[in-house]
């Protein structure tokens, strides 16, 4: 059976040498709550990922992104969540507006693309090794070719 499909997005504040990444913080469902993570949600049926991704920032953070390189995880899906959910992540960058949590979330954190910085936020426990992968991901990034 399938996993139910999620898409998040690793909000990168710089194109050539990001220093940051955007965090939120989900107000619900209570186990999740006071949690971080990366914004996003589910896919709609007859949706792309991309799409779905482009219209759950639009509604959570009032933003519009554009897509870069996908953080690709272990599974077609993209990252194991839970036994019932996988989620993909791509970076992303905001082309228009400032983001604020609007909806889903109580709080917005730019955090520096450094592991101690990072990894010290309570985020959902799924998202750890998404963390360490969207560093290595924004290293990748930032390297001169
Ligand atoms: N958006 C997001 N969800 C995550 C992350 N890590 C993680 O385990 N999840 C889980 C939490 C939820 O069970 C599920 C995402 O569902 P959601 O509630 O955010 O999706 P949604 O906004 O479309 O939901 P809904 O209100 O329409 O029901 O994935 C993450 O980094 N970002």
């Amino acid at each position: 059976m399938s996993l139910k499909q999620i898409v998040g997005a690793a909000i990168l504040d710089h194109r050539a040498a990001p220093v940051g990444f955007l965090a939120a913080r989900r107000t619900a469902p209570e186990s999740l709550a006071g949690l971080w993570e990366f914004p996003g949600g589910k896919v709609e049926p007859g949706e792309s990922c991309e799409d779905a991704l482009r219209r759950e920032i639009r509604e959570e953070l009032g933003v519009e992104i554009e897509l870069g390189a996908e953080v690709a995880g272990p599974l077609e899906q993209g990252w194991p969540l839970n036994e019932t959910a996988a989620m993909r992540v791509w970076c992303a960058y905001i082309t228009d507006g400032r983001p604020e949590p609007l909806e889903d979330h109580d709080e917005l954190r730019w955090v520096r693309l450094e592991e101690s910085e990072a990894t010290s936020l309570p985020w959902i426990p799924a998202d750890f090794p998404i963390v360490a992968a969207v560093l290595r991901a924004a290293k990748a990034v930032s390297r001169p070719a």
